[in-house]
């Protein structure tokens, strides 16, 4: 595996210079390209990591996977009145389809259910940002995460888009409370600060029933299953066709350049390259993971 993780560093390193890192707020912007990393957790407990795995990065999207999962946790099947299961073929932080479909987003990992999603934590928790921060910790068995708030404080600066979006819900009443406390909760989820072996630790309880590398049943196995299946068709946005042609796994991306994906019962995997295709999604890494699902015989689809 270290040999193959090697080799797969190699030929994806050689694409940095055809995307392009975020740059719709200074901080990310800032960010160096010229960056790789990848790891795998396995559900025994091995793990594998090549280039730059332990080099933190901003989650950004990938953080919508965390406050689903707790969503689902306290209020099952009930959310699905809010939010959509659909992919909805739309860059992620587009505003068209809300307006005429009555301000229910297509799903959970666009924008517009992410920030629904915010909202239903927001009613739930006293303190919806520690909760989560708590949740990602425990989820990576890393007590020091933190959330950038360089970052967040930024994100909210240029925030018009996304406040539009919440708005936009609100007026369809769709969306429970301070449009602005949301947002703010929503960035800090985003600005959360993790590396590549965090992460695929964090998400091993999706390749393992629901239940995390600490022993602890995080979701049913059930509720594990329906995840993986919104990852494989909304979780890279308007590319969710692409990675499923590509990679063939359930995954999620996020505009700091990492990429997690799962392969149910056996791994955990989380690959990060700062620049971007043109979907918002790492160059590099979407071309890691194809190579290794190709190499491995990962693909769900046979
Ligand atoms: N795709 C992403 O990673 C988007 C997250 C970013 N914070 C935003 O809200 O626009």
């Amino acid at each position: 595996m270290d040999d193959l993780l090697k080799s797969i560093e190699c030929q994806a390193r050689k694409l940095i210079g055809q995307g392009k890192v975020a740059d719709y707020i200074p901080a990310l912007a800032k960010v160096d390209p010229n960056q790789f990393g990848i790891a795998i957790y396995s559900n025994d407990g091995q793990l594998y990591h090549a280039g730059q795995a332990r080099t933190n990065f901003s989650i950004q999207s990938i953080s919508k996977v965390f406050s689903l999962t707790l969503a689902i946790k306290h209020y099952g099947d009930g959310m699905w009145q809010r939010v959509g299961r659909e992919p909805s073929g739309n860059p992620f932080n587009s505003l068209a389809q809300l307006e005429y479909e009555a301000g229910i987003p297509r799903n959970p990992f666009i924008n517009a259910g992410a920030l629904v999603i915010s909202d239903m934590n927001q009613s739930r928790f006293a303190s919806p940002h520690y909760a989560m921060r708590e949740f990602i910790r425990r989820l990576a068995g890393n007590a020091n995460l933190l959330s950038d708030q360089n970052v967040s404080n930024s994100e909210y600066e240029f925030r018009s888009r996304n406040a539009s979006m919440a708005y936009l819900m609100k007026a369809f009443g769709n969306f429970d409370n301070d449009v602005e406390a949301v947002l703010r909760n929503y960035f800090y989820y985003c600005a959360m600060r993790m590396n590549c072996v965090d992460l695929a630790k964090a998400f091993s309880f999706l390749a393992n029933k629901g239940v995390s590398h600490t022993g602890e049943q995080i979701l049913t196995a059930r509720e594990t299953a329906q995840v993986n299946g919104l990852l494989a068709t909304s979780g890279l946005y308007d590319e969710a066709g692409n990675f499923a042609y590509r990679v063939g796994l359930p995954g999620k991306s996020g505009v700091g350049g990492g990429i997690i994906a799962i392969v149910p019962n056996r791994f955990s995997v989380c690959v990060w390259s700062p620049e971007l295709n043109k979907s918002g999604n790492s160059l590099a890494g979407m071309a890691a993971l194809e190579a290794l699902s190709e190499s491995i015989g990962w693909s769900v689809f046979g």
